[in-house]
């Protein structure tokens, strides 16, 4: 990267929702609607930092308005860049935080067309992003088969 697009990068956070911070079997995964160039890619629910606001306000923020849930937050899944965040092109970067739902059912109101819940055999059976498949295979591990 850059030393300009250093300067410039700006702050996004995710969410990798799961149905248990403990034992997750299930990732939470989002169809985004816009902007045309992103628009059928799917993603972690999350967004921009507002100024003044801290990530992890943000991220409540933006699952609140996309998703109309409230989560509890879990660890980080550390990405390669300084403070674990996970680079998403040249000028952005992305902090991702594990998350359980800890009201309300998750529904596609803003940014997206459709939600999927993912087991650890469907993780590639959506076209993810592409700056979200490390993110993805760094979340695989951590995702047991569902008990039957
Ligand atoms: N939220 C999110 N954005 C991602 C992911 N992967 C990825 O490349 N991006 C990109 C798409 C966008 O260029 C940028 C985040 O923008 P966004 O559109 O989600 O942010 P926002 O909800 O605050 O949008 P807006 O208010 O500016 O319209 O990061 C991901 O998994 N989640």
């Amino acid at each position: 990267m850059s030393e300009r697009a250093r300067a410039t990068t700006r702050e996004v956070v995710g969410a990798a929702v799961v149905d248990d911070l403990a034992r997750p079997t299930r990732l939470l995964a989002a169809r985004r609607t816009e902007p045309p160039a992103l628009a059928g890619g799917w993603e972690f629910p999350g967004g921009k930092i507002d100024p003044g606001e801290t990530p992890e306000a943000a991220l409540h923020r933006e699952l609140l308005e996309e998703l109309g849930v409230e989560v509890v937050l879990g660890e980080r899944v550390p990405g390669p860049l300084a403070r674990g965040r996970w680079p998403l092109g040249e000028s952005w970067a992305m902090t991702v935080w594990f998350a359980v739902v800890s009201r309300g059912e998750p529904a596609p109101i803003e940014d997206h067309d459709e939600l999927r819940w993912l087991a650890p055999d469907e993780l590639d059976a959506v076209p993810w992003l592409p700056a979200d498949l490390p993110i993805v295979h760094a979340i695989a591990p951590h995702l047991r088969a569902p008990l039957r």
